[in-house]
């Protein structure tokens, strides 16, 4: 599963805590997050990430691209709702584009917890069907 991992700066710590309480799990997947969030959890876990842009040089629209090709299967944004963001128009597009595909979002610690336990439980497993799925088509030339 492809897994995307945001923080707004005043959550960075808490996404730092919350992969380093999950990384047995994380390392399962294949994880995105923007620039500095990415950064973060790497020197603190070790976990292997594909950094995009910082979030307000487009990196949230990055990870949104991904998310409007189908292609991102769940994502942890920890958003900080006290402070105004200078891309908040890209913060929108991207919790807009995962209602649209109907991702996973997890906006917070509480919520992403319930959610990185459902998957590894294997609840997103209609994820996967639809990659196959999709493979076939490809496959089949449709
Ligand atoms: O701003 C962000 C999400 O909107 C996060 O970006 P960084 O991970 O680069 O700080």
């Amino acid at each position: 599963m492809k897994i995307a991992l945001i923080a707004h700066d005043k959550k960075k710590n808490d996404i730092v805590q919350f992969s380093t309480a999950y990384k047995s799990i994380l390392e399962e997947h294949e994880l995105y997050a923007t620039g500095t969030t990415g950064l973060r959890i790497t020197e603190a876990t070790g976990l292997k990430i594909t950094r995009c842009q910082s979030g307000p040089l487009g990196g949230d629209q990055e990870i949104g691209a991904m998310i409007a090709r189908n292609e991102m299967d769940t994502v942890i944004f920890f958003r900080d709702p006290l402070t105004a963001q200078p891309h908040e128009p890209d913060v929108s597009a991207l919790i807009r584009l995962c209602d649209v595909y109907a991702i996973p979002l997890a906006t917070n610690m509480g919520t992403a917890e319930i959610l990185i336990h459902g998957l590894d439980r294997g609840d997103l497993k209609w994820r996967k069907v639809l990659h196959q799925r999709r493979e076939e088509e490809a496959d089949e030339g449709r």
